[in-house]
């Protein structure tokens, strides 16, 4: 029997006549998620150097943590003793759960995968490990965030096109295996949405196959794996526009691991609603900056007498406050508040673009917003 998830519903606000780009609303039993949505990715159930009420501040929605790293350190047990991740992390609105099968690939030292599921080593202490759906279901439950995801196997870039079908073969099978797994770890309760992941590297037909096996399964959700994994940007938009129209149109739609502020706006102008990225941190801590002209990287000596803030248009903190001179010291002084500045203002920056998206789809001018966006964002250096 298929209890719908009436805990989760999503709300089309309003589609793009051009592009088909959408503005929605994902309720969840944490409070609504309005779409499009940048998430804030939290790694060790932390948002690197943010803390929640620096989040929620700067309109942080929902974020994201990881089945693989909680579970090595410090162990789902003890997050699940601290209240789950709500509980551990103080982090009070919704949390969407990756579901490990990703991350062993990327990090773990050695692994062997099979139908059954993914042998590694972890890559702290070399102790083996096996992951499977069934593993992961448990390990998503005991950290019980909102949303989680199936345990899906993403195929390299390169790969052949052999790998790239075995991918989406064992992604199908494993979906099924999460499903069930979900469903009797939850008996029927509806407090944690299980999300579909679509694979099938850059070929569209094999993207069709993977579309037909998982979205039957009826999912509350469906994200699209298997890109932002090094391919040319063209290929990833191809596959985009061969799924806008596959893709049930009534439910969320997650592009996994995407991405700069160019590739989200390409991105929700093909039917996409929720993006994750680790860029805002990540360069945030090496000093490379969001601006709408592109990034600049504030260790430049050009910045040195430069007064201004990093983006005038920005309301973040940093920028409401600080100017670039300023971060720069910061930054060449090694002082942990530079971390948190360029944190702060690049999560900022990407929260406020899917906000701006929201508003320019309901009003019916996204096409010019894309277009003035894009013409004034150059991927680079600003
Ligand atoms: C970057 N490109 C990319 N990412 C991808 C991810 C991870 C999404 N981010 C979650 C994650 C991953 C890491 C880093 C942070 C925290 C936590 C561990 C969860 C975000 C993916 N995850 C799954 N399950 N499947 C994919 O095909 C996939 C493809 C991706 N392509
Ligand atoms: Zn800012």
């Amino acid at each position: 029997m298929n209890f719908p998830d009436t805990a989760f519903s999503f709300t089309l606000d309003a589609v793009c006549p051009v592009t088909g780009a959408r503005a929605g609303t994902l309720h969840t039993p944490r409070g609504d998620i309005q779409t499009p949505v940048f998430m804030p990715v939290g790694t060790q159930a932390t948002v690197k150097a943010m803390a929640p009420f620096e989040l929620e501040e700067m309109g942080a929605r929902i974020i994201l943590a990881n089945t693989y790293h909680l579970y090595l350190r410090p162990g789902a047990d003890i997050v699940a003793e601290g209240g789950g991740l709500h509980g551990f992390m103080q982090w009070k609105r919704p949390i969407l759960t990756d579901s490990g099968g990703f991350q062993v690939f990327s990090l773990s030292t050695l692994n062997r995968i099979s139908d059954e599921g993914v042998w590694c080593r972890s890559h702290h202490d070399g102790t083996p490990h096996v992951m499977n759906p069934e593993w992961s279901m448990s390990v998503q439950k005991q950290l019980g965030s909102d949303i989680a995801m199936c345990f899906d196997q993403c195929a390299p870039w390169p790969c052949s096109r052999e790998e790239a079908e075995g991918a989406v073969r064992r992604t199908a099978l494993w979906a099924a295996r999460s499903k069930e797994a979900h469903a009797r770890e939850w008996q029927g309760e509806r407090r944690q949405a299980l999300f579909g992941i679509v694979q099938g590297s850059v070929w569209e037909d094999l993207r069709l196959r993977s579309a037909k096996d998982i979205i039957p399964m009826d999912f509350p959700g469906y994200a699209v794996g298997g890109l932002s994994v090094g391919e040319p940007h063209g290929d990833m938009y191809r596959i985009l526009d061969s799924l806008k129209g596959v893709l049930p149109s009534g439910k969320p739609r997650y592009l996994m691991g995407v991405g700069r502020p160019d590739n989200l706006v390409e991105g929700v102008a093909r039917g996409i609603d929720m993006f994750d990225c680790v860029l805002p941190t990540r360069n945030g801590r090496n000093g490379t900056l969001f601006t709408p002209y592109g990034a600049v990287n504030i260790k430049k000596k050009q910045y040195e007498r430069d007064f201004t803030p990093v983006d005038p248009e920005c309301d973040c903190y940093a920028c409401r406050t600080f100017t670039r001179a300023y971060i720069r010291h910061l930054y060449r002084s090694g002082e942990i508040l530079a971390s948190r500045l360029c944190s702060w203002h690049n999560l900022r920056f990407l929260i406020r673009l899917g906000e701006e998206m929201r508003k320019a789809i309901l009003e019916g001018r996204f096409p010019e917003f894309r277009r003035a966006f894009l013409g004034r964002f150059s991927g680079g250096e600003a």
